[in-house]
């Protein structure tokens, strides 16, 4: 039934799942490439069905403010306008609000701010924010929520909380359970401080939602800071329904989060970095912006079998990110978010074979390699 979430394999706290939605079954763990105005940059639908991915990541900010959100309603809802005929999760919209729109005002009822196209106001409150994502046909919608920013007070998280959870309890109320197959996530906040992840994870975790998300971390703190905060609350969430680490991450925090009992990640990094020459291969980060790719005959990643690796050289992906060639763009996006990918599927093999952490430590070889 949509909504469903059922685990088919432990190793250790480590879990190989699905996530039943309205657009199919999503394995777990899941990493979900970022679309922000309806497109994942440079990828055609196509190319994220080859790479693999299962579910794709829709921008509510970007999409409310251009073209509309009620233009893509009317134009059939983000999976006919976009061609992507798979599973969509959006976010609330509010966290963009604080890292794009300049100005800005967090009020009891919502976020009001002025957009960074054209500047007119707006206010998001939990229930327009619910409009949006249900007029985009999202499968997985998120609630509105306050991100907090690194390094707020103890004082400051505290009050941000009550804030938080009663847009949250606003959330359920204004979108029943199994409501036209949308699926509704809960997100627990409570900065870098444990008694508040605590009050937190009690609050929404109270609040029958039919996932949860670790929102408030990949803001800016130290691996070990997001890693300690990681630990002590992916335990504090159901462990029936699925957990998303929002924003998250590198390679290593990706397997550091599915050993804590994480299923869903979403992170910009293969995309972003795919268009500033910053690729991730089988052995290690590839800048490939540097000379010594100049005449390099092999593949970007002989270990890979996206069409990038599949066709073209070193050599003639640095001469494409030399000459600022879209195509570089594309052939670039297209291995990173292979890449992520399948990270992702073979860490699914490996729960289901009780390696997980062997393969955790192959990528930990690759990635950090102990000093020499
Ligand atoms: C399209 C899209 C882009 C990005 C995201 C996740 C964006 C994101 C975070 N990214 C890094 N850290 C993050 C924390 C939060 C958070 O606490 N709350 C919300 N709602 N989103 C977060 C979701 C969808
Ligand atoms: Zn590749």
């Amino acid at each position: 039934m949509i909504g469903d979430f059922s685990i088919h394999a432990t190793d250790g706290q480590a879990r190989l799942g699905e996530l039943h939605t309205a657009h199919g079954i999503v394995r777990t763990p899941a990493f979900m490439p970022v679309g922000t105005v309806g497109t994942v940059k440079s990828l055609c639908p196509q190319d994220l069905r080859d790479a693999g991915s299962q579910i794709i990541l829709g921008n509510t900010y970007h999409l409310y403010l251009r073209p509309g959100d009620e233009l893509v309603a009317r134009r059939g809802g983000l999976h006919r306008f976009m061609r992507w005929d798979g599973p969509i999760l959006t976010d609330s919209g509010g966290f963009q609000v604080f890292s794009l729109s300049g100005l800005r005002k967090l009020t009891p009822d919502g976020v009001e701010f002025r957009s960074h196209i054209d500047g007119s106001k707006h206010l998001f409150t939990p229930e327009k924010v619910l409009d949006i994502q249900r007029n985009l046909g999202s499968d997985v919608m998120m609630v509105l929520d306050e991100c907090v920013p690194y390094g707020a007070d103890h004082a400051y998280t505290l009050k941000s909380l009550d804030l938080t959870h009663a847009w949250a309890a606003r959330s359920r109320e204004n979108h029943a359970p199994g409501r036209n197959g949308q699926l509704l996530f809960g997100i627990v906040q409570g900065g870098f401080f444990k008694d508040l992840r605590e009050r937190s994870a009690e609050a929404v975790c109270s609040m029958d939602f039919e996932g949860h998300a670790i929102g408030g971390l990949s803001v800016g703190e130290s691996t070990a800071e997001m890693y300690d905060l990681l630990a002590h609350t992916a335990p504090l969430l159901p462990a029936h329904k699925p957990r998303y680490l929002m924003g998250v991450g590198k390679p290593l925090d990706i397997l550091e989060g599915i050993e804590h009992g994480v299923d869903m990640f979403d992170c910009v990094l293969p995309t972003r970095n795919a268009r500033n020459g910053t690729l991730y291969t089988s052995q290690g980060q590839v800048n490939i912006k540097r000379a010594q790719y100049r005449e390099d005959d092999e593949p970007l990643d002989p270990a890979c079998s996206c069409y990038t690796c599949r066709n073209f050289s070193r050599a003639y992906l640095r001469h494409l990110y030399v000459a600022k060639e879209l195509l570089s763009y594309r052939l670039n996006t297209i291995h990173n978010v292979r890449f992520f990918l399948d990270l992702a599927a073979g860490a699914r093999e490996a729960v289901a074979h009780g390696r997980f952490e062997v393969y955790k430590a192959r990528f930990r070889e690759i990635f950090q390699p102990a000093e020499a």
